[in-house]
């Protein structure tokens, strides 16, 4: 008899309805390295996490756990409810937004920036004979609208600034209605202008009681958006530090985190890190 590739362990779907990723005892190891390692986490439906670290620490590779593309080497994976490694990826993909450099980067230039956003429906990127109803039309315009990208509906994609085109990338993640939006380093490459816009569009989303669980991926406190609620610090593929924004981002912890002496200030629902 051969053992079960899958142990029995407690399906959080049935615990809680709002949990909608979570992380028991993970572990991702390649070439015998461990790029994550001893990594418990939840994320539940009306939260809104950062995950921060320092290059390599694994925030990306948690993320790809996150949007299960990424099987554990150890442990067990759960998002919205479906055990990766034992679901098909299909349907629960269409449940999850994503924006990376690599999804952005599939995007053609020449695409019509409110085909950007449609092709998500159908997840693809470049339209070409996928029919598209009307109210699939009006979301498309809406999210463009609500990212402050209305106007560029008509546009070609490669014409428009580095910041335009973040905003045009989170309402493409958004058009299928996600239950978990990840977005990494979405305001990576901005000037301070595009940041801050992209960070309040961000808080926006974050106060909507109707928006999807949110994880963002960054390097920089100053990128967090009022309205995010937890934080999850990584260092050398472990966890420093997790829980709620405030009790989280302390200069200890952000320190640990880094690897120097770190102080922090909130400000106003905004943070600020600089060398002490
Ligand atoms: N397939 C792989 N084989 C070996 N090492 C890998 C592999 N993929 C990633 N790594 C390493 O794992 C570590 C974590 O990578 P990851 O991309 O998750 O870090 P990150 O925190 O997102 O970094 P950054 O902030 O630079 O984007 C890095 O040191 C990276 O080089």
């Amino acid at each position: 008899m051969t053992g079960d590739p899958f142990p029995a362990a407690a399906a959080p779907s049935t615990v809680d309805a709002d949990l909608v990723v979570s992380l028991d005892g993970v572990a991702v190891r390649r070439s015998g390295t461990a790029l994550l390692h001893d990594v418990d986490w939840r994320v539940e439906l009306d939260e809104r996490w950062v995950v921060l670290g320092p290059n390599g620490a694994g925030k990306t590779t948690l993320l790809n756990l996150a949007c299960g593309q990424l099987h554990p080497s150890t442990g067990v994976v759960h998002v919205l409810g479906e055990r990766i490694g034992r679901t098909d990826l299909t349907e629960l993909r269409t449940r999850i937004g994503l924006t990376t450099a690599a999804v952005a980067e599939r995007i053609p230039a020449e695409e019509r920036v409110g085909d950007v956003v449609l092709t998500a429906a159908w997840s693809v990127v470049g339209r070409w004979r996928e029919s598209y109803d009307q109210a699939d039309e009006a979301r498309a315009r809406a999210l463009l609208g609500q990212l402050g990208v209305g106007h560029l509906a008509d546009r070609t994609y490669g014409t428009l600034s580095e910041g335009e085109r973040k905003r045009v990338q989170v309402a493409r993640a958004l058009m299928t209605d996600p239950e978990l939006l990840l977005l990494d380093e979405p305001a990576a490459g901005l000037d301070l202008g595009g940041r801050e816009d992209l960070v309040g569009r961000l808080a926006e989303l974050a106060h909507d009681p109707d928006a999807p669980a949110l994880v963002l991926v960054t390097h920089h406190v100053e990128e967090i958006p009022p309205g995010f609620t937890h934080a999850l610090l990584l260092r050398d593929g472990a966890v420093v530090a997790q829980g709620l924004l405030a009790d989280t981002l302390t200069a200890d912890n952000l320190s640990k985190t880094f690897g120097l002496p770190l102080l922090v200030e909130r400000r106003a629902d905004r943070w600020t890190a600089r060398a002490a």
